[in-house]
Order: C-alpha cells, then structure tokens, then sequence
C-alpha cells in the first residue's frame, strides 16, 4: 500500500444533541481545527494556538492514537508519525473538539495511506470512539445529520442546514467534560418525557429538512438530558426559558455544556437583543462568555492541497483571516 508524504485535513466543530436529539442530532459549525500529518523517523507534535493547552505530546495523544487504530485496521504500519494541529475549537466546552480531533485523525490517516477505509467504516470507528453518533457525523459528513447506532454500525442522513439559518453560541469560561455531563444523568426516564422528545425531534428534523424554520420554536424542547445538566450551567434554566422571547427561534445546550446555542432566523434580525439577553444573563451569575455567531458548515472533513511551497501555518494563516 502506497504512504503518501504527507496530508493536511481541516474538520469543523459541532453541535450535538441539537434541541431534543440526545445522542442523535448534531449539526456542523463555522469553526475549525486543521491536522497535517507525515510519515515521520521518530514521532513529534506541533500544536498550535490558544486551544491547544495542555494536550500530550507523546504517543498518548488522542490524534496519534487514532491513527494508528485506522493503520491496525488497514493492515499497514507507520509507527512514527509528525503530527501538527492548530485549532480554533474550545477544549471541554460542547463544541466537539474531541469528535473533530477524532475525526481529523481518522479522516487524515486514511488519507496518508491511499484511503482504503470508505466513510462509512470511518463513521463506525469515529462513533465507537467518542460512543455517540451525532458530533462525529457532524464532523465528518457536515450540515445536520441525524444518526443510530447499534453499538457496531452507525447509519445516518444527511439534511442540508437551512440557507437562513445562522447560530449564536455562548462560550462560558469554564470548562465541563462530556465525562462529567453524563454522570449527572439518569438510567432510565418516563413514557412521558420519552414521548415528548421523541416527537420534538422528529417535528425539528422534518423542519429542518424542509426549510420550515417557524416551527422550529416548537421543536427545539429536551427532557432527556438538560433538566439534569442544568444545575451544572448557572443561567441556562432561564436562558431556556425565555431566549425565544429575545429573537431566538430555539435555544440549546450545545453538546454535554456548558456552551449555549442559540438559532436565529437570520432575516429577523434580531441578532443584539438576542445577544445582549444571553451575555447579560450569564453576567448575572459571574460567567465571562465569548459569543460568537457561527453558521451550520456544510462541508465535513476535508482534505486540503498541498501547496509546497507553503508551510502547515502560512495555510492556516490565510484560512483564518479568509
Ligand atoms: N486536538 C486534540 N488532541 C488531543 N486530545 C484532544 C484534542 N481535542 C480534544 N481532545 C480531548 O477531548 C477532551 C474534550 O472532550 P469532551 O469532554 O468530549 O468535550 P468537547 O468534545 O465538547 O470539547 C479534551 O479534554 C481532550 O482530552
Ligand atoms: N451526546 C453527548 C454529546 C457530547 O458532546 P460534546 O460536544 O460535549 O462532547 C452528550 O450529551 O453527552
């Protein structure tokens, strides 16, 4: 099998469990992280920017370990690799930095040898990995994908995100592991609570799917997850509550928290009110938030040319300030 020199993939953030989808419905975001990866003699990690604190830089490294999973699984062996990452996903925030580094491993390492894996075998991996389907099926097919898992196969649809469709996050600075977010939960829930996400769910894909953004303020509710999470999150009860009244068409937990997401109809223009409710009601509990107003990415994990006469930086440079 031919090793190629090297490959350079840039995959985006993700929203998972959007409104009533827990472990279901995840949609990709307008903010990224870029990995090249090379054959190397001995293995060395460059990690770029602010996100990037405090990741190993030896062989436990999630993107180093995963490559080498896609290497077992092909049969081929390139023990040592040159890994370098800049991101611009927060780390622990329910953005899926860990679904796009596990993503980018996987998307990047199959390329380096001659892509022998197909999507869908690289969706199973990336969804054993992180255990639920919706951030890594974000990642790595883009737009809104709605996914099940059976604990070996992941099977998904791809929806287009709406044109009009633009989202508010709200980036507490405070970090929150899916690992913690999940111990909160608990084993079993009602018929009731059972019925009325279901429904939710299945009414917001639909609108989704067909462009009907007036009934996502109907179908953006959970009662599976953030009625539990919420004490971890001071603000978002009322956040929950109230941002439609402040021009959200919905509002959500993005992923396990505490990040807070917001949709909006971009022709409503509603963008300051709806901003300053969510930043003003966070203040009030002592959080710092950093909003930032992001689109759904319709592209997955891509694979960029390499230019030679540009280095991993000199790309990215020009990719940011694009
Ligand atoms: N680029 C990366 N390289 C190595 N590990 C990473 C990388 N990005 C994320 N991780 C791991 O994933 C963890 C965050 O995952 P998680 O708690 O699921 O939060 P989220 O995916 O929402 O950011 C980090 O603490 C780190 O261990
Ligand atoms: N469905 C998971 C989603 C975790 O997403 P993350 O972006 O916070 O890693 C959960 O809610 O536990």
């Amino acid at each position: 099998m031919i090793v190629n020199e090297g490959v350079r993939v840039k995959v985006p953030a993700s929203t998972a469990n959007l409104g009533p989808g827990f472990d279901t419905l995840g949609m990709a975001l307008s903010l990224y992280a870029w990995i090249e990866m090379k054959p190397a003699e001995k293995t060395v990690f460059h990690l770029y920017g602010d996100q990037m604190a405090g990741i190993p830089l030896d062989k436990s490294n999630l993107i180093y370990e995963v490559a080498q999973s896609v290497f077992r699984e092909a049969g081929v062996m390139v023990p040592e690799l040159e890994i370098s990452m800049y991101s611009d996903i927060p780390l622990t925030r329910g953005l899926g930095s860990s679904a796009s580094a596990i993503v980018g491993a996987l998307f990047a390492a199959n390329c380096l040898i001659g892509s022998p894996l197909d999507e869908s075998r690289l969706f199973d991996m990336a969804t054993a990995l992180e255990g639920h389907p919706d951030n890594v099926g974000a990642s790595l097919f883009g737009g809104i994908i709605t996914a099940v898992w059976d604990g070996s196969h992941a099977e998904y649809l791809r929806i287009e995100p709406p044109t009009e469709l633009d989202v508010l996050v709200a980036i507490p600075d405070f970090q929150l592991s899916t690992a913690k977010a999940r111990e909160v939960l608990p084993e079993a829930v009602s018929l009731r609570d059972a019925v009325y996400n279901v429904s939710r769910t299945s009414l917001l894909q639909a609108a989704l799917a067909s462009n009907r953004l007036d009934l996502i303020p109907f179908a953006m509710q959970d009662r599976l997850h953030q009625p539990y999470r919420s004490s971890l999150i001071p603000g978002m009860a009322r956040i929950l509550e109230e941002a439609t009244a402040h021009g959200a068409l919905g509002v959500a937990l993005s992923g396990a928290g505490p990040t807070l997401l917001a949709l909006v109809d971009r022709r409503k223009q509603t963008e300051a009110t709806l901003e300053q409710f969510l930043l003003g009601v966070l203040n009030e509990q002592g959080i710092v938030a950093e909003m930032l107003w992001l689109k759904p990415c319709t592209l997955g994990a891509t694979k960029l040319t390499i230019e030679e006469d540009k280095s991993f930086l000199e790309i990215i440079k020009g990719e940011v300030s694009a």
